[in-house]
């Protein structure tokens, strides 16, 4: 049987750096501080905050949640968005996504300030992430999947990696990551064909397509590390990931469960991204 890789490990190693940060900070009385700003009562969003207010009280970091109606305008959500970016206390600002299809992200994405955007939703951060330049903000799950195997010391140069979903929220960002660090990197989507053959002869997938338990273990190679970036909920209301997870740990070497795998570490990233940007727009760096 495989290991099984637990998040919190991973996210107690980065918890301690982000103290000592914080800590620093306030000695100069300066407080890194988070905006949420959640549209609607989405169950994802809400298990997300949840996990977020959690591990802020930890961290001792302050977490500031507007919540708008689902049929809040655009003009409204602007103004709520400006205020963000306007605000001398905030540092960080996290929309949850997606957003009520009334809301034009692709306007909304170029009036976030991108020196607050931990999440990557301004194209800056974008085209930073892709170049590899480390002053922007990569989007926190991708981030949180390449700590993990940072973490487990893997040398991504020259491994073969399948990332299962082509989203702008994970499978993209990652591959750009991934592809950053020397790996070599395929990209599979819903209409890729004979998508076994390539995970199959992958030394790394990585799942985000958001299909529960679509992984099989006759998809896997022996000894392959298999990071599920999936939180889904099954037909019983379970939640699971996109890796049939009972049965593909028996092949890998190594994998991370949902709950308790990738989820937390993204929490600790969006933290250390909040803080990180707090030291950048202070002159802390
Ligand atoms: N701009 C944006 N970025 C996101 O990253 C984003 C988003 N919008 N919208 C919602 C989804 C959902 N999401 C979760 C992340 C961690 C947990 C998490 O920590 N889950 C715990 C379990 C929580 C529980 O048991 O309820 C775990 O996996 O161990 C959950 C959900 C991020 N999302």
């Amino acid at each position: 049987m495989g290991e099984i890789i637990k998040g919190k490990d991973v996210s107690e190693k980065i918890s301690n750096d982000i103290i000592k940060e914080i800590e620093i900070l306030s000695a100069k009385n300066i407080i890194p501080k988070l905006q949420i700003i959640r549209v609607g009562e989405n169950k994802d969003d809400i298990s997300y905050e949840k996990s977020i207010i959690k591990k802020m009280q930890t961290l001792n970091l302050p977490v500031d949640i507007k919540v708008l109606e689902e049929s809040v305008s655009q003009e409204i959500f602007l103004e709520t968005l400006k205020e963000a970016n306007d605000s001398e206390s905030i540092h960080g600002i996290l929309i949850f996504r997606p957003l009520p299809k009334h809301l034009d992200e692709n306007i909304i994405k170029n009036v976030i300030s991108p020196e607050k955007d931990i999440d990557c939703l301004n194209p800056l951060n974008v085209g930073k992430t892709v170049e590899g330049d480390k002053t922007g903000f990569a989007p926190c799950t991708p981030s949180a999947v390449m700590e993990i195997l940072s973490y487990l010391d893997i040398d991504l140069k020259g491994k073969k990696c399948a990332v299962i979903g082509s989203s702008m929220v994970v499978g993209k960002p990652v591959s750009s990551l991934l592809l950053n660090q020397k790996a070599t990197v395929t990209v599979c989507n819903s209409s890729t064909k004979n998508i076994q053959d390539i995970t199959r002869s992958s030394d790394i997938i990585i799942a985000c397509a958001g299909v529960p338990r679509l992984v099989k273990k006759d998809w896997v190679l022996r000894g392959a590390v298999v990071v599920d970036v999936g939180i889904n909920f099954d037909e019983n209301g379970v939640m699971c990931g996109d890796v049939d997870f009972e049965n593909v740990k028996e092949i890998a070497s190594m994998i991370t469960p949902v709950p308790g795998g990738v989820g937390g570490v993204t929490t600790s990233i969006l933290a250390k991204h909040t803080v990180r940007a707090c030291k950048q727009l202070t002159n802390n760096i």
